[in-house]
Parts: C-alpha cells; structure tokens; sequence
C-alpha cells in the first residue's frame, strides 16, 4: 500500500527535521536560498510564488524580502481546508495581512485575500517532506500542491526546496503527484530529467 509507505517515510524525515536546531535550520536555509536565488530560472522570474515556512521547514522569510528588494511580485498560498485547495494570492505588505492558518504557518486574512492566476505564476517554491532525485516529492499528506499543480503542470516552474536529510533515492509515487523540476539542497542542484 503506497500510502503507507508514504507516512512511513514522512514519519521517518518528520522525526529528523522537528528535531533540528534552530542554528542549523538557519545557516542550511541560508545555504540554500543562496543557491536559489543565484539561478538564472529565478532571476528570470517576476511573479513567485513562496510557501510561508513553519516547523523547522527550509525558512524562507529572507527570500520574500529579497524578492521585495528586487520589485518581484510576492504570491503565497492560501489553503481551503474543506476542499484541500490552494488559492494563491498576492502579498503587499508581509507586516499588516498575515494571520496564524489553522495549521500554524502564516497566511493572509481574508481581507487581503488578492487571487491570482495560476498561469501568469512564473516560478512557485514547494515545501515538502520527502524528495527524491527524480524530484518527486512527499508533503504533509493533504495532497495540496498535487491538486494545485494538476491543471497547469508544465506551465510553472516548480522548485522544492528541502534539507540533503530529506533526498532519499525514490519516494513512492502515485497517479496523481507531480514532480518538481527542480530540487535545491544545501550540498546540490536536483533536476527533473525529463522524458
Ligand atoms: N509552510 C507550509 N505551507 C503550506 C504547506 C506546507 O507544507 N508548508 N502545505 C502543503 O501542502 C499546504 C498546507 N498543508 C498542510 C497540511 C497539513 C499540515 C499539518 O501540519 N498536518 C498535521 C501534522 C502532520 C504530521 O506531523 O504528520 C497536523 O495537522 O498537525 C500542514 C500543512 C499549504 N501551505
Ligand atoms: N489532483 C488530485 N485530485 C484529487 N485528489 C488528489 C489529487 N492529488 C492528490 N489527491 C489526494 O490527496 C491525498 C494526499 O496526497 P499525497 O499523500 O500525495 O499528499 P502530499 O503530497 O504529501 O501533500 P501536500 O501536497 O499537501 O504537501 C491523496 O489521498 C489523494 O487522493
């Protein structure tokens, strides 16, 4: 049973990242956000669309405002339990709209809710779990950014950014998962081969 084998895994990597200090997760994201921002897929970018990090994930504060300094649009999810689904939307003022979600990571209050088109998206940063380096990746278990990514899959560029711990040879894959195309660590650069 692939979900099984899926929350095995999580569970296994969930356990390594909670556990990290807080030094660690800020020296290895600055690594890695270096790495990100230094390519020319992002550089090329205007409109990016970044998770709001929690729980020890790749922290990507520093990275909304070097997009700010760099006059590129700022979109970050908005999550709809109910139907599992991610409404990107436009930040301008990272200090006044953000609220605590339900689950714990920062998003927008309603009131500054600004849907944008997923196709006018030019690059979005995936957080994740698990990848693997095919760049298939494992998330929280919602399967948010799968549904997010099945109606414009080539469309956008997708880059998880994610700890070395988190890259295990093959995750286990189903039907409806969409692989990244790129996968960024603090030691390397992951692409999707394609094909
Ligand atoms: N920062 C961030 N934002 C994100 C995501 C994410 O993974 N990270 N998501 C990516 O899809 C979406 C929200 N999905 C989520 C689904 C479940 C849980 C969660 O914490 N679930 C369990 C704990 C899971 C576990 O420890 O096994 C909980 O409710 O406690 C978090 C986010 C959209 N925004
Ligand atoms: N495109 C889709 N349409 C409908 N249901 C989907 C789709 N993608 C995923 N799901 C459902 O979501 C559930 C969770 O999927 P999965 O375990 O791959 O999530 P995840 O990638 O770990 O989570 P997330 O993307 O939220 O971080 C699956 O049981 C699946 O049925």
């Amino acid at each position: 049973m692939i979900t099984v084998q899926k929350e095995k895994l999580r569970k296994e990597i969930l356990n390594i990242r909670n556990n990290m200090k807080k030094s660690e997760v800020e020296g290895l994201s600055e690594k890695i956000i270096s790495r990100l921002v230094n390519m020319d897929i992002f550089k090329e970018s205007k409109n990016v669309m970044i998770y709001l990090s929690f729980k020890n994930e790749v922290d990507t504060y520093k990275l909304l405002s070097h997009c700010k300094r760099l006059k590129k649009n700022v979109i970050v999810p908005f999550t709809v339990k109910e139907k599992k689904e991610i409404i990107p939307t436009l930040l301008k003022d990272q200090e006044k709209e953000l609220v605590k979600s339900y689950y714990g990571y920062m998003e927008p209050s309603k009131e500054y809710l600004r849907p944008v088109n997923k196709e006018d998206i030019d690059i979005v940063i995936v957080p994740g779990v698990v990848f693997d380096e095919r760049c298939c990746r494992i998330g929280f278990g919602g399967g948010y950014y799968d549904r997010f990514f099945s109606d414009v899959k080539d469309k956008v560029i997708k880059v998880g950014i994610a700890y070395e711990f988190q890259i295990v040879e093959r995750v286990p894959v189903e039907e409806f998962d969409v692989p990244l195309d790129y996968v960024i660590t603090e030691k390397r650069i992951i692409r999707k081969v394609s094909g």
